[in-house]
């Protein structure tokens, strides 16, 4: 595997891979099974695999954790070659953004609600950093977890809106054993913190059940008792508990025949956790 640092280096370690499957597993690093699974599933469908490591400024809030958000590079290389990647791109913050960034990609609408309505901005830079990541490494195929599923639909949405040659591959979510959703952030969590967490899980696959034997009809009854189950836990401040249709996003009257998220940003303490679940709603 090769550590690639500027996007010049980049280019010209990709041209002779041009007739070739590239696949591109972009991510902020820290990695985890979640990152992993990824990188294995790309290693079996391409040629070559690349992965991005950048903590991208731009998709942080002001009072977000950039600064501690946790960095580890030889440790991230080691497990990025052992899972297959072939060149691991970890740019500098002056090498991805070397001037003020006075162009940006905005998607509206995917946007508006969840993750969008509590990091205001944040869509705008993933999707700034992901076009920029799209257009150096130009994969033929790239792969984002479901974990962060409006990303995956903003990033669907600008890849059919401005024609982006890519094939977007959703990876199902990789939990730890007692089923939290694994992420980088779960390093934040104390112990008691990371004991309360798993009701999101908990409370998420009980309400799979829930949907898949028609027990409510409306999204506001889903809601409803996915907040109550969030809140037996007394150090879980819940940020939203939605559910609505996937991959548009809008709201849904009547479950029935609709295919819903049930999505949950939840606080422990400074850590903001998010999980969801994906419900095919045939009829
Ligand atoms: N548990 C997981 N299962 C599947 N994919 C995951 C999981 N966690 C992260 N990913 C995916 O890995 C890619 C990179 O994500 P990222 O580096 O932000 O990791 P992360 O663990 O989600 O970090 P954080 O939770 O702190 O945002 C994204 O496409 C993300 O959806
Ligand atoms: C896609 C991404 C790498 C863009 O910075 C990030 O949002 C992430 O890790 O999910
Ligand atoms: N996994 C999404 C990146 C972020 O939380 O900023």
């Amino acid at each position: 595997m090769k550590i690639i640092e500027t996007i010049e280096a980049l280019r010209q370690e990709l041209k002779p891979y041009r007739n070739q499957t590239i696949g591109f597993v972009p991510t902020m690093g820290y990695l985890h099974e979640g990152h992993l699974s990824l990188v294995r599933r790309a290693s079996q469908e391409c040629d070559i695999v690349v992965m991005s490591i950048f903590v991208n400024p731009l998709q942080f809030g002001p009072n977000e954790d950039l600064d501690r958000y946790p960095r580890d590079l030889p440790r991230d290389a080691a497990l990025a070659e052992q899972a297959g990647v072939d060149f691991l791109f970890h740019p500098s913050v002056e090498e991805m953004y070397p001037n003020p960034t006075l162009t940006q990609i905005v998607v509206s609408k995917v946007t508006e609600p969840l993750c969008g309505a509590s990091r205001p901005g944040h869509f705008t830079g993933v999707a700034t950093v992901v076009g920029k990541l799209f257009h150096i490494v130009m994969p033929d195929r790239a792969y984002f977890g479901l974990k962060d599923a409006q990303q995956v639909a903003v990033i669907q949405q600008m890849v059919e809106d401005l024609n982006f040659p890519v094939t977007i591959v959703p990876c199902d979510i990789v939990r730890e054993p007692d089923g939290l959703a694994m992420s980088s952030r779960n390093v934040y969590l104390s112990p008691e913190e990371r004991k309360q967490a798993v009701i999101l899980s908990q409370a998420l696959f009980a309400a799979k059940k829930g949907l898949e034997e028609g027990e409510w009809s409306t999204a506001d009854e889903v809601n409803r008792f996915v907040r109550e189950m969030i809140l037996t836990q007394p150090l879980a401040e819940i940020d939203y508990v939605e559910t609505l249709a996937y991959p548009s996003l809008q709201p849904v009257d009547e479950l029935k025949g609709q295919k819903v998220i049930v999505a949950v940003a939840v606080r422990f303490g400074k850590t903001r956790l998010i999980d969801n679940i994906l419900h095919a709603g045939e009829e």
